[in-house]
């Protein structure tokens, strides 16, 4: 016999602290299943001319549709971050010296931070969302490079665009256009009206 949670409950297929944190404070109740996917490699087929968006709204929807397969009753959030700048597309820093790469790149420029979120269950497509903040980088010096990430290294090698918003971040921008919750990673207002649609959170 399933338990409630294995048949009614919210399933977030994903590893991210940031989006935990995002659900429990707002108190959804859910369990996680990271999704064990190779995103890079999925990127790479989607091509270097595809959008940025679509990229994340396609890798959001590999995540929730690779745990509906480990629980088919159940409601399933992906979701997926990334970071478009002068051209270029950025996922997270590899190594410090990619993230120092990545943020001399930043500097004085405006970055647009994508998320995706995806809803499934049973291996088919609910509800999604896509949205995009866009966060104009301050002038970074070498100096302060270095002894941002001192601080801030190695906690940032997990986030896009290298920051914590939350923390030493906000030091990053001159200016932030679009909604907090999806810079911190998820487009939390929109997953919640989902889930009242969807009857997993009442109205
Ligand atoms: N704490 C924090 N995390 C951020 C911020 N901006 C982006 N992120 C995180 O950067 C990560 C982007 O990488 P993704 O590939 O989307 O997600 P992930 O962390 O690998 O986790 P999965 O969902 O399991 O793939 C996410 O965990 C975001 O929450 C921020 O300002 N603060």
């Amino acid at each position: 016999m399933a338990s409630q949670s294995e048949t009614g409950g919210l399933v977030l297929a994903s590893k991210s602290a940031s989006r935990r944190a995002m659900l429990d404070a707002a108190g959804v109740a859910y369990r996680s299943i990271p999704a064990d996917l190779d995103e890079r490699a999925l990127e790479a087929q989607l091509g270097p001319a595809a959008r940025p968006q679509t990229v994340a709204l396609e890798l959001a929807r590999a995540k929730a549709l690779s745990v509906c397969l480990q629980a088919p009753e159940e409601l399933v959030l992906g979701s997926d971050s990334l970071v478009e700048c002068g051209g270029r597309r950025f996922d997270k820093p590899a190594c410090r010296s990619d993230a120092v790469e990545h943020l001399r790149f930043f500097s004085g420029k405006v970055m647009h931070l994508h998320s995706a979120a995806v809803i499934a269950r049973g291996g088919e497509v609910l509800r999604s969302q896509v949205s995009v903040a866009s966060l104009q980088v301050a002038q970074l010096s070498d100096r302060f490079i270095e002894d941002y990430l001192d601080h801030e290294w190695p906690a940032v090698s997990g986030c896009v665009g290298v920051f914590r918003i939350e923390g030493r971040g906000v030091q990053l921008f001159r200016a932030i256009e679009g909604d907090h919750f999806t810079v911190l990673g998820m487009p939390l207002l929109a997953v919640l009206q989902f889930l009242r649609e969807l009857g997993a959170l009442s109205p």
